[in-house]
């Protein structure tokens, strides 16, 4: 949970802050608007599709069944939208993401939903250097990707072309399928880079920066072959993926951020799906009856032609499925498990980073802030700092208590953009990993040898059950852009068969 939702100026203590200044309606505002709007009584008896799950994929979903004249109704969990997408607003005002946040170019299915909901975007910061602390050679300030430490400069470009050029080679809609599939997804793309670098301590610790955020996970947790699908996910069907795009901040996934929050993108989609949204339904069993399927929810049942499950791949198997799903589907689901992530971000009264000509964005080897990034937001003169704390780095300050994180977090702050980050106005965390209806982030995570046995079946439908959700994505699995992807796919399928 937040740290604030439990304190008294929590979100709802600051509807007439920042966000109101800019002349958007406040998360918690337009929040209570949706949730008003949303489907309050019994459930309807009967509609063509239920969709399971109201996060960016299953609405997107609905919303194209709803414009094709079919009755649609989608049953959410949680008694809100949005998923793994969520607004946080700042006690001192301000909104900014406890989840998905960052988009950038070839993402433009998210980038489009988005223009159309009136939902504008921002440039993420970037005048000024870069700070990269190594164990090894202190404190550096750099520009680019690849920080400018000698012992791991030539063999982390090296890495880096080879990863490219194995990922161009994969097949977005069927990595398994690849005459290398079998031995990439034997090995983890830590082993690889101890096999194929000089300095391959260095190298992981570089690459862990990349990983933790990115897959709330380690190099050793992850498939090769899985790491190299991710790369080869991060472009579209015109421009070839590559690592730079998913990992940079200019052109790369990380250049723009939602005005007002990404939150809204669901929230607004919502507040037009209106009644044919149903909160706090969390579905606990699906079963084929005749022509039909029925869904029990905590709220009800209701009978469909058609249903989209779009819930992480974890959440899916806690719905008792009748008939059951079939043994290579729930192989998968067993096999795949969800990142471990969480953010924290410390609020200043003033960016003091960039006075100093620094961008905010920093990567380190060691301590609690690994990866680091501006996140100030239109809204306020404040400065943010953000702490992506993932994987190994989440498993040793995770289980802390919040004041020992918080100074850790600070400490580490401190270490890239000097001691005025020791002392912020405001500390804000948010641990993907206690969220029931999420169980982790930011995407589920293949270890080696699942992607080759099990991963055939990510899409495959089961009788009138479709699947939907990043993790189904051809492009930008795992994020925002393969959310929206993934429910347009569901929809066409669903409406080909009604
Ligand atoms: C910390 C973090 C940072 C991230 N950063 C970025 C980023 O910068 N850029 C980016 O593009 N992406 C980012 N992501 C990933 C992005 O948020 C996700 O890829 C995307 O939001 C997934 O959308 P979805 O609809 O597929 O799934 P979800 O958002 O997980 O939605 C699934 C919905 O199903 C519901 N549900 C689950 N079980 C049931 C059930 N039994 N019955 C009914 N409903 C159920 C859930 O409550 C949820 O609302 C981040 C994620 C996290 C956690």
């Amino acid at each position: 949970m937040s740290t604030l939702s439990s304190s008294p100026l929590g979100r709802r203590g600051v509807l007439a802050g920042g966000a109101a200044a800019v002349g958007l309606l406040a998360t918690d505002a337009l929040e209570q608007e949706v949730v008003a709007a949303t489907l309050q009584g019994r459930l309807p008896r009967k509609v063509d599709v239920v969709v399971v799950g109201a996060g960016i994929a299953g609405l997107v979903a609905a919303r194209q069944v709803a414009r094709s004249g079919k009755s649609v109704l989608v049953v959410e969990a949680r008694k809100r939208v949005g998923g793994r997408v969520l607004n946080h607003e700042l006690r001192t005002g301000g909104t900014i993401e406890a989840g998905g946040a960052f988009v950038g170019p070839t993402q433009d299915h998210i980038k489009r939903l988005a223009r159309q909901l009136g939902v504008a975007t921002f440039d993420e910061y970037v005048t000024g250097k870069n700070v990269y602390i190594s164990s090894l050679l202190g404190r550096q300030e750099f520009t680019g990707t690849v920080p400018p430490d000698p012992t791991i400069l030539l063999d982390a470009a090296l890495a880096l072309k080879r990863l490219n050029a194995f990922a161009a080679q994969v097949p977005v809609d069927a990595p398994w399928a690849h005459p290398r599939a079998a031995e990439w997804d034997r090995t983890t793309l830590g082993d690889w880079l101890r096999r194929n670098t000089l300095n391959s301590r260095g190298v992981e610790h570089l690459i862990r920066a990349w990983t933790q955020p990115g897959f709330g996970s380690d190099p050793d947790e992850l498939s090769l072959l899985f790491v190299l699908h991710y790369i080869a996910c991060s472009g579209n069907e015109a421009t070839i993926g590559t690592f730079e795009r998913n990992s940079d901040t200019v052109d790369g996934a990380q250049e723009s951020r939602f005005v007002g929050g990404s939150q809204r993108v669901p929230l607004l989609l919502a507040k037009k799906l209106g009644k044919r949204v149903a909160l706090g339904a969390a579905v606990t069993r699906i079963e084929h009856v005749g022509h039909g399927v029925r869904v029990h929810t905590r709220r009800g049942r209701v009978q469909a032609r058609r249903v989209i499950v779009a819930a992480p791949p974890k959440q899916v198997l806690g719905i008792d499925f009748a008939p059951g799903l079939p043994a290579g589907r729930r192989a998968l689901l067993q096999h795949l498990q969800m990142g471990k992530l969480m953010k924290c971000d410390a609020v200043y009264d003033k960016p003091f980073w960039r006075d100093a000509g620094l961008t905010g964005f920093g990567i380190a080897d060691s301590g609690a802030v690994r990866a680091a990034f501006d996140n100030g937001v239109k809204d306020t003169g404040h400065g943010i700092l953000l702490a992506f704390v993932g994987g190994s780095t989440w498993r040793q300050y995770g289980t802390r208590s919040v004041a020992e994180r918080r100074t850790a977090v600070l400490e580490g702050f401190a270490r890239m953009f000097g001691d005025q980050a020791l002392h912020p106005l405001e500390y804000t965390e948010h641990d993907w990993t206690k969220e029931r209806w999420t169980g982790g982030g930011p995407t589920a995570i293949y270890a080696p040898g699942v992607m080759t046995a099990h991963g055939r079946h990510i899409r495959t439908p089961f009788r009138r059950i479709h699947w939907a959700g990043t993790e189904t994505s051809t492009y930008w699995n795992g994020y925002m852009d393969g959310a929206v992807r993934s429910g347009e796919r569901a929809a066409i399928e669903v409406l080909d068969k009604l």
